[in-house]
């Protein structure tokens, strides 16, 4: 098993990296409660895993915090709170009303030096940390955006979306699933193909890289990782809780 206990094996930069990370979400499909990045996984804001997560391979040097609009000053305190690399350096910015809007927000503050940029969900607070450096090597081998992805375990439907709550959903298609891929985070992005693709794409899209691909650019597939699924739902707490404590149990993390 491949972990975040783990010591980063990529090389110290050669381009700068730096991780956004949008974590503004209030987390409306986990049920009522504080913002989700803010919500305690093992006893831990799960926020903190995520910003861990990042800074564990030594390629990342600057970690921007997109935080809930009211709430940088509690993020930073968190930041503080928590044991963080020190070779890490650390921003909190106030986040916007969508996904995509809070990855710009944080992009707004990424100092000029920094070439490679991931943008990596705060609520995928368990991603492990070869899977990050998979995903920075490959822009660094010359990607301008890169996924990390994991086949498809369903066979996956496409219907006619219903006309009013109720209603029937009719099937239109069977897609091949081997063709599908479900996209996780970390993405990796070469700077400039980042900050152009959210300069030009206006409509409101679920991740950063199909932005990348309404530019016309590729964008290339590593292999992601079961731990680094996204906490959405009530039950995705409970696998992460699970994983945690196998973590400790094995790994003593
Ligand atoms: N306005 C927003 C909305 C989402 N996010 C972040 O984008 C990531 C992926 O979003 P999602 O899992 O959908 O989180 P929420 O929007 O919080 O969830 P929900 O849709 O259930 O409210 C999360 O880390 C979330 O904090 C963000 O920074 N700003
Ligand atoms: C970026 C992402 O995690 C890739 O799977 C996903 O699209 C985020 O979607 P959400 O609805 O904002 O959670």
């Amino acid at each position: 098993m491949s972990d975040v206990s783990r010591p980063s094996t990529i090389e110290p930069p050669a381009v700068r990296t730096a991780a956004v990370i949008p974590a503004a979400g209030r987390g409306v499909r986990l049920g009522p409660g504080a913002p989700k990045a803010l919500r305690a996984l093992g006893g831990v804001p799960m926020l903190i895993h995520a910003v861990r997560a990042m800074a564990a391979s030594r390629a990342v040097s600057l970690v921007i915090v997109v935080a809930p609009p009211d709430g940088t000053a509690e993020v930073k305190s968190l930041l503080d709170a928590h044991a963080l690399p020190e070779r890490t350096d650390f921003l909190v910015v106030p986040g916007g009303e969508t996904r995509q809007e809070s990855v710009r927000l944080g992009l707004d503050a990424l100092p000029p030096e920094y070439g490679i940029v991931l943008v990596h969900d705060a609520a995928r607070p368990l991603v492990p940390v070869d899977t990050v450096d998979a995903v920075i090597e490959a822009v660094r081998e010359g990607a301008p955006a890169v996924v990390p992805a994991l086949p498809l375990a369903d066979t996956v439907k496409e219907v006619q979306p219903a006309a009013a709550p109720g209603e029937p959903e009719p099937v239109v298609a069977t897609p091949d699933r081997a063709r599908l891929r479900a996209v996780q985070t970390p993405q990796g992005f070469d700077r400039a193909t980042l900050i152009q693709a959210h300069e030009t794409v206006t409509d409101n899209v679920t991740d950063d890289a199909s932005m990348v691909e309404q530019l016309g650019l590729p964008v290339v597939v590593v292999p992601g990782h079961e731990e680094a699924f996204k906490v959405t739902r009530p039950l995705d707490l409970v696998l992460a809780e699970a994983v945690l404590t196998r973590r400790r149990l094995t790994d003593g993390f």
